[in-house]
């Protein structure tokens, strides 16, 4: 299109030069040509500019309506009842309506039900005030197929003369985005339902540590409004501070974990108004970005008071329990368990330092007849007495351990001599001289002591024990109340005490027990008055072996039940046998009853079964039993008694004096005599203590008519004493050892003829 403006035509604008200088010079009438002739092509040039305005205009107006109509943004305009006057083909294409057609349609016809009225009310106020609004309403009725508009409605200031005022409104299809955005709500939702149903409270907090999130319990422990947590900080909101955390009692985890990235673990503490203190554990983990940016911190807060409480009762219980497990409930002494570590530490120690270890092997002398006689709370209150006394004697770093029943150990570490043991060992044997108070009572217990020594003696803890333990044993054959060292010799002892164990079970049927028989004599007149019949075992390799060394082995075994019918059988044949030939006829054989013996409800019957076997009246038999034994049931052993006596078998009581019993309860039992031991007979010369005992027990037996006979007598001065105190009967070496019944017959005959059976007229 031709542009007068921009190609001015030159002619024409030369020609209106050229006249208008002209006209300076001319005069009327021509000047007045010249103003017409100038007018005219003014009026030319104007018009041509008219023209190029114009055309300027429909060019515009072209532009704007290709521009509106192709728009990809739907506009419309609609008049105040919502009727469409105009719309572009993006508005039509949106409506669904052919844009010809879609003119005086109604909009709110095709919107959601009440958007329509929300339409004609937003229309109504921006035509009122002028000013714009925006409202969302739904395009089409069916739900599937239900588009969401976002309406920007504008008062058109500039309506065509003579026509209604409408509104411009743009329409936006926000459909994809409401999805999006009810897809993101839904999403939310969820998340806010997972972190609602967590029990602990959970908190996300922004990089400023502003509160972004907390779920339900979060919301209740802080008290903050699920709208009202925007803006607030956490130190605000969680611990009503004006600054972040940084007492020692709350940790703030939020700048570790935006420094490291990682999870911080801390622990607060918080005092509550009931004065108890709450222990809250916080786990900070980092926010991430879908780029791995830190956004910030998501607190996880938890409640770990009774936790700990529990952890620490757990503790408290674990560490009872090992405290169960390696020491021994009623001393509270380490057990076999700990005494076995302390050793090997020990050893361990002094192997490093060139040094020794003594291990000291306790027994408590007679501690069975204890127990079994005053009973087992009297038997623990002495082990707990007595645990108490060793451990006050031994150094700190030394162990003190009870191995079980009355055996403890006592381990003395870093010695540079043993010797040095002997000490420590000779201070615990005088411990013992103490006596124990025991239910308003005082009493004696000695300790036999063994000792052996690291690496001396041995250098594994199992050798060490076994020769401490021949040691004591030692100690024990010492008399008791004593210490002794281990020494090699105790070792080919020890293996022959095993050796025995294993021959005795072969030896009844082998035939190789024997009974030796030792007369019980009236001192008065030397007669003898009876005989105590004692077995001995021919072991084919250590020749004839004492009671005293395989009679505990048997009971421990069982094997005591068979031996101890085996020596009823052969005292009742062989008092047969003397009867037989005049021999002994009126004088008592007594046989030595086991523990197990006296327990045997059928004792009775069965020395009666015996007697009857051979052949022989039961009432020619006497047995002894010991204290200690009747003691550990009275009332089955006054049955026993009373069923022996029914048979004419005399009882005696063995080791009068060394149980605790009173002689006045064994007489109401039905015992018939008793023996001093001969532990006190042999202490007549030299120990006042013995002779007053010994005075006492002859004067108690004679005064309740018992039968007293003393036991071990050695001497012509022991003799006399007891008989100057009135004991009738004696039975020692002074008279004979135990014999072998042919040799005892010899002796029988050649001494004085045998008086009346003592045991049958007391006194
Ligand atoms: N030092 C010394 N000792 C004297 C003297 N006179 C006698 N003896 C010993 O004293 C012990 C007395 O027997 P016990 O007290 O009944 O003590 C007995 C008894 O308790 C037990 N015993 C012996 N034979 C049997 C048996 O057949 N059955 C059971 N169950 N035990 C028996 O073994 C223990 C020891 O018996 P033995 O070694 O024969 O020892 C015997 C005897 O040899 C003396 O003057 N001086």
């Amino acid at each position: 299109m031709p542009s007068f403006r921009n190609q001015p035509d030159p002619v024409l604008t030369d020609l209106l030069a050229a006249l208008r200088r002209e006209r300076v010079d001319a005069a009327d009438p021509e000047r007045l040509v010249l103003e017409l002739q100038i007018h005219q092509i003014e009026l030319e040039l104007q018009n041509r500019e008219l023209l190029e305005a114009r055309q300027l205009l429909e060019d515009a107006r072209d532009d704007y309506v290709d521009l509106y109509d192709f728009a990809p943004v739907a506009y419309a305009t609609l008049t105040g009842e919502g009727r469409i006057t105009r719309m572009n083909l993006a508005a039509a294409a949106l409506l669904g309506v052919e844009r010809a057609r879609g003119l005086e349609l109604f909009l709110g016809t095709r919107l959601a039900p009440g958007d329509g009225r929300n339409l004609l009310s937003s229309l109504g106020r921006v035509l009122a005030s002028g000013e714009q609004e925006s409202i969302e309403v739904g395009l089409g009725r069916p739900t599937a197929n239900r588009r969401n508009l976002h309406l920007m409605i504008r008062r058109d200031d500039r309506p065509a003369t003579g026509e209604a005022p409408t509104c411009r409104v743009i329409l936006f299809d926000i459909t994809e985005i409401t999805r999006a955005r009810a897809e993101i709500a839904a999403q939310r939702h969820f998340l806010q339902s997972v972190i609602d149903g967590i029990g602990d409270p959970v908190v996300v907090i922004g990089t400023d540590y502003r509160l972004l999130l907390m779920n339900r319990a979060a919301r209740l422990a802080t008290g903050v409004p699920p709208e009202g947590r925007c803006g607030l900080s956490c130190y605000g909101a969680i611990h009503g501070r004006d600054a972040p955390c940084d007492s020692p009692e709350h940790p703030c985890p939020v700048p570790q974990v935006l420094a490291g990235g990682t999870a911080v673990k801390v622990v607060h503490r918080k005092r509550c108004a009931n004065g108890q203190t709450q222990w809250i554990e916080v786990i900070g983990a980092p926010l991430l970005g879908p780029g791995g940016e830190i956004l910030g911190v998501v607190e996880s807060l938890r409640d770990i008071t009774e936790h700990l409480d529990l952890t620490a009762r757990l503790q408290e219980r674990e560490l009872q329990l090992e405290h169960l497990a390696q020491h021994d409930p009623l001393t509270g002494l380490p057990n076999r368990l700990l005494f076995a570590d302390r050793l090997h530490q020990a050893m361990r120690h002094a192997h490093r330092e060139q040094r020794k270890v003594a291990l000291l092997f306790l027994d408590l002398d007679r501690f069975k007849a204890i127990n079994d006689s005053l009973g087992h709370p009297t038997g623990d209150l002495i082990l707990q007495q007595a645990a108490r006394r060793m451990s006050t004697l031994v150094r700190e770093g030394d162990t003190v351990a009870r191995l079980g029943g009355d055996e403890f150990t006592v381990i003395l570490g870093g010695l540079t001599q043993g010797s040095d043991a002997g000490l420590i060992a000779n201070k615990l044997v005088a411990a013992f001289q103490e006596p124990f108070a025991v239910a308003d009572r005082p009493l004696y217990v000695t300790a036999s002591i063994g000792v052996s020594l690291y690496p001396d003696d041995g250098i594994e803890l199992d050798t060490l024990l076994r020769n401490a333990d021949s040691a004591m044993y030692r100690a024990k054959d010492q008399g008791r109340d004593t210490f002794c060292f281990y020494t090699e010799d105790m070792t080919a002892q020890a293996l022959a005490q095993v050796t025995l164990a294993t021959d005795l079970r072969l030896a009844l049927a082998r035939a190789q027990f024997v009974l030796h028989y030792q007369p019980q004599i009236e001192l008065a007149t030397g007669l003898i008055v009876g005989c105590e019949a004692l077995i001995r075992w021919q072991h084919p390799e250590f020749g004839l072996v004492e009671p005293g060394r395989f009679i505990p082995l048997a009971e421990s075994t069982g094997l005591i039940v068979p031996i101890g019918a085996w020596v009823v059988r052969t005292a009742a044949t062989q008092m047969k046998a003397w009867q037989e030939r005049a021999l002994l006829t009126d004088a008592a054989v007594w046989v030595n009853l086991s523990g197990r013996d006296t327990q045997d409800p059928n004792l009775a019957a069965t020395i009666a079964g015996l007697c009857g076997e051979v052949g022989v009246h039961p009432g020619g038999l006497a047995v002894e039993i010991t204290e200690t034994w009747i003691m550990s049931n009275p009332d089955l052993a006054a049955t026993n008694i009373r069923r022996l006596q029914a048979l004419g078998i005399a009882v005696g009581i063995d080791d009068f004096g060394t149980g605790y019993s009173s002689l006045a309860a064994l007489k109401r039992l039905g015992v018939s005599e008793i023996k001093i031991d001969r532990s006190f007979v042999a202490g007549l010369a030299q120990d006042p203590d013995d002779r007053a005992i010994a005075r006492a027990m002859i004067a108690l037996g004679r005064a309740l008519g018992l039968r007293v006979v003393a036991e071990g007598v050695e001497t012509q001065a022991q003799a006399d004493f007891l008989q100057a105190e009135g004991c009738r009967i004696a039975q020692g070496y002074l008279f004979s050892r135990p014999l072998p019944a042919e040799q005892f017959e010899v002796y029988a005959r050649d001494a004085a003829p045998v008086k009346e059976n003592i045991h049958a007229q007391p006194r």
